[in-house]
């Protein structure tokens, strides 16, 4: 596993060991036998499909005890995966950053505390996420995709979006 990029807050980009002969490829998704996730506990690992080119998922995170740590790869296809720093102590408050996922060699480890997005950048998008905390719908919460005191760099401005994610408050001053 190779360290590729570091991120403001402590996330980071990294290929996965893998091996490719004339059958294909042998990836590892997850293994711990490396300086980077050797303490990262996997509770919950999601495969997502988004119909859509320009289906955009976010920001999502859990309250306090029930925050988690995602590490977002793309099976197929090609996503923009946008991360904010949300915690209140943190140097890095309200700060965003994006990466462009698109070859499943690839993927992105954010730490807890941090709000997740992405936006598909090709029908069929498969996205494949481990995170290292159950799911909670109690503890769930969000901020708006656009919030202008994010002002993040998405690709694009009209993205299709759930009615929960056209709902989220900005942050307030
Ligand atoms: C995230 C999640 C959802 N669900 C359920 C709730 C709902 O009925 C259905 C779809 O949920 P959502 O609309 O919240 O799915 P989605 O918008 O894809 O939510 C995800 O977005 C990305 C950007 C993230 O960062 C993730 O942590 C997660 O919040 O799945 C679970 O049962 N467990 C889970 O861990």
């Amino acid at each position: 596993m190779k360290k590729l990029d570091s991120f403001p807050g402590g996330a980071f980009l990294f290929e996965s060991h893998h091996f490719e002969d004339e059958r294909g490829i042998f990836l590892k998704v997850f293994n711990t036998d490396n300086s980077f996730l050797n303490d990262y506990t996997v509770r919950q690992i999601n495969y997502v499909t988004s119909v859509e080119k320009h289906t955009l998922r976010g920001l999502h995170y859990q309250r306090d005890t029930n925050a988690e740590s995602k590490i977002f790869r793309v099976i197929s296809g090609a996503a923009q995966v946008a991360f904010v720093d949300v915690r209140t102590d943190s140097p890095t408050y309200l700060q965003a950053s994006t990466v462009v996922l698109d070859n499943p060699k690839r993927a992105v480890a954010i730490p807890r505390g941090f709000a997740t997005g992405y936006l598909t950048l090709t029908a069929h998008t498969v996205m494949l996420y481990l995170a290292d905390n159950d799911y909670n719908v109690g503890a769930e919460a969000g901020l708006l995709w656009n919030d202008p005191k994010l002002n993040i760099n998405w690709q694009i401005k009209n993205p299709i979006l759930s009615e929960k994610d056209k709902g989220w408050s900005i942050v307030s001053n």
